[in-house]
């Protein structure tokens, strides 16, 4: 089995100008399973993957994908890897029957038993023209080209973005059906925590460029809780408040969203007051929200 990591970076840079989108990023992802990578709008998921396929000069540091140096990728790694991203970019004057024949041409390793399963879930005729076709149905005409050149490495940014549930779920099943069926190692970034829930098994949080957190999803969610208090006053200043996330007071109850804190946080609230508390487990959706919203609102010198 090979264990070099699908992806590494080291100390690697992307400056703008000013502007700095991955900052010092130090990132490893093993070979197999489904990693999602989630941040805020502008954490450098999209940067990272455009370094990481060479579409992007970093400013310093390393990119490895599949073993390779990102600057230096030959045609021979690129089939190695498939690439979907948000805008589905394929040519509109174009009919399926013809771009599936022209990247059955392009790769030698191409798998019409891939294709025609995937294409299966979707209702597309050989004979419209791409840009004829929902957003749906060109998302998953795009998976079905990919999927097919049986690619070592599958990389999504935002692959189900602006599709409905029916198509969203299309999709989903198919990289579920992907990733148990071959050895394809899945790297996707995506805002929509229900569906990593479903189907990732290890979650990447970027903020500001740089990693924060790195676990099976269900770990992280552990380390977030949400505690309901009684306090019959202000209750403590949240600047004091262990690990806190989100402060609500809701019906005269005090309700803090907080990160890391065992047990002894009862005792906390109980030290500030509190008649009466209640820990409650959260969803991923509201611990990994709960977790970005608190950075994000950090003020941030530029
Ligand atoms: N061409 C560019 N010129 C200047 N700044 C850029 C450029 N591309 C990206 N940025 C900045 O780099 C940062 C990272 O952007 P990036 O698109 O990688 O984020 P993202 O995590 O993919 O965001 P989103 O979730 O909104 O798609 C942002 O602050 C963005 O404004």
């Amino acid at each position: 089995m090979n264990d070099t990591p699908v992806i590494q970076t080291r100390a690697l840079c992307k400056h703008y100008g000013r502007k700095i989108a991955i900052d010092q990023l130090d990132l490893t992802i093993g070979r197999g399973s489904i990693h999602a990578i989630v941040g805020a709008n502008g954490a450098g998921k999209s940067t990272l993957f455009r370094i990481l396929l060479g579409f992007l000069p970093a400013s310093s540091g390393e990119a490895f994908i599949l073993g390779r140096d990102c600057r230096a990728l030959t045609p021979a790694d690129r089939a190695r890897i498939g690439f979907v991203n948000e805008d589905h970019t394929l040519p509109g004057w174009m009919t399926v029957d013809a771009i599936t024949a022209m990247h059955r041409r392009l790769y030698p390793s191409w798998s019409q038993l891939a294709f025609d399963e995937t294409i299966g879930h979707y209702h597309v005729l050989g004979t419209q023209k791409i840009a004829q076709l929902s957003r749906g149905e060109r998302a998953g005409v795009n998976l079905a080209l990919t999927l097919a050149q049986q690619p070592e490495l599958l990389v999504f940014d935002e692959p189900t973005l602006g599709l409905d549930v029916v198509a969203k779920r299309a999709f989903l099943e198919t990289l579920l059906y992907s990733n148990a069926t071959r050895d394809c190692t899945v790297v996707y970034c995506s805002h929509q925590m229900e569906e990593i829930e479903r189907v990732a098994d290890n979650l990447i949080i970027m903020e500001r460029g740089a990693l924060r957190h790195m676990s099976p999803p269900d770990d992280f969610r552990a380390r977030v809780c949400a505690w309901v208090a009684d306090i019959p006053f202000r209750g403590p200043d949240p600047r004091l408040v262990p690990g806190l996330l989100e402060a609500q007071r809701i019906d005269g109850l005090h309700h803090y969203l907080v990160l890391d804190q065992g047990d002894d946080f009862a005792d906390f609230l109980r030290a500030c007051g509190a008649r009466t508390v209640h820990a409650m487990p959260v969803s991923l959706d509201r611990a990994v929200n709960g977790f970005l919203a608190k950075h994000h609102a950090m003020p941030h010198a530029a």
